[in-house]
């Protein structure tokens, strides 16, 4: 097979891109890097395959590349990716699903535990030293333990949330999809829900779905307004499906408890964002699946991929199948 060209958008171990040596010639520039902005271009018109992520592939840019064949996600979500365009190219476009789901949910419950617990806020007053006698009510947190839980996002992750509040916390689950689906727990631990079901009945809403034309701006002023008063709201999908605005306004008017968030309608959160220092916000910089092991787990999966689709082979996980050129 003749070695094609491959360009790597993001840092790879060192490991996986040696695979990639093995069988093609590399150029490795990110464009998120001032200094690696021109090579990224240049390398744009003769790259067969790409991997990377985190970087908007747009109909422009594609209208750079002239013999793409692939671009490999080190991702599960392709909502970086303009579909329509790739697929009237003929490009196939590969993710990381499964190798992650575990890492995420974990994390997504870690916030669940967090905002209820308080624990960012509590343990930042020990820090400050003022710890000097027992703490008062005011600074007691909510039991996690047999309260409701809802999922927006019933997939992969959903499911494995769905798993972790019900097996392992005793948390009655709620989940919303829009083509049904058994809840995959045993009987009586889950039921499926209307949107507006979940939102009224759960005392968390935890959300995590993909970014889609549809779920652009779900969660906004009448959504919050439907929520049980002192709910608290987790977001482990994607930033932009909650209305930042809407969220600040609920939890400013006292409706929302707390918010953990993974996520945000622009990332990395711009510095004056009121999110930051918000009393009332768990914020954390996009790290769901951000574990050693995860990672190496999705970049290795990502190269098989893209080796894969470039021998002509069915890649482990297609988003969008290409042609086969
Ligand atoms: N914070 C982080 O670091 C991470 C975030 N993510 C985000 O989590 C998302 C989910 O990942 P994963 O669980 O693996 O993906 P899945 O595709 O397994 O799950 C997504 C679920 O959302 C459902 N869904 C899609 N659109 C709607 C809608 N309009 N209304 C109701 N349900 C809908 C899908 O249902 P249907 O079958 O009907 O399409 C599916 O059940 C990713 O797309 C990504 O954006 C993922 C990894 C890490
Ligand atoms: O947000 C991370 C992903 O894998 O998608």
């Amino acid at each position: 097979m003749s070695r094609k060209q491959v360009l790597v958008y993001r840092e790879l171990p060192v490991d996986q891109l040696a695979r990639i040596r093995l069988e093609h010639d590399v150029v490795v520039a990110n464009p998120r890097i001032a200094g690696q902005q021109q090579a990224f271009l240049d390398a744009l018109p003769d790259a067969q395959g790409m991997i990377g992520s985190s970087y908007t592939i747009d109909e422009a840019l594609l209208a750079q590349t002239r013999r793409l064949e692939v671009i490999s996600s080190i991702s599960v979500g392709v909502d970086k990716f303009d579909l329509p365009a790739l697929q009237r190219q003929g490009i196939a476009l590969c993710h990381t699903p499964g190798v992650l789901t575990d890492t995420v949910a974990d994390l997504i419950f870690t916030m669940v535990l967090a905002s209820s617990r308080r624990i960012l806020e509590l343990g930042r007053y020990v820090q400050q030293g003022r710890w000097k006698r027992s703490i008062a009510d005011d600074q007691f947190g909510w039991d996690v333990h047999g309260k409701t839980l809802g999922i927006l996002g019933y997939g992969r992750i959903g499911r494995a949330v769905a798993q972790r509040a019900a097996m392992g916390f005793n948390m009655p689950v709620l989940y919303h999809t829009r083509t049904p689906v058994p809840s995959g727990l045993p009987e009586g631990k889950a039921h499926a829900a209307s949107l507006h079901e979940v939102l009224e009945q759960s005392d968390f809403v935890v959300v995590v779905l993909p970014l889609t034309g549809q779920t652009l701006g779900l969660i906004g002023p009448e959504e919050f307004a439907l929520m049980k008063p002192g709910a608290i709201l987790i977001n482990g999908g994607r930033g932009p499906v909650v209305q930042e605005e809407a969220l600040l306004d609920a939890l400013d008017r006292g409706t929302l408890r707390a918010a953990g968030l993974d996520v945000f309608e622009v990332e990395p959160l711009p510095a004056d964002s009121p999110l930051i220092d918000h009393p009332k916000v768990l914020a954390l910089p996009h790290v769901g699946s951000a574990t050693h092991e995860t990672r190496l787990a999705m970049s290795n999966m990502a190269t098989s991929n893209l080796l894969l689709a470039l021998q002509g082979r069915q890649p482990l996980a297609a988003y969008l199948p290409g042609t086969n050129k």
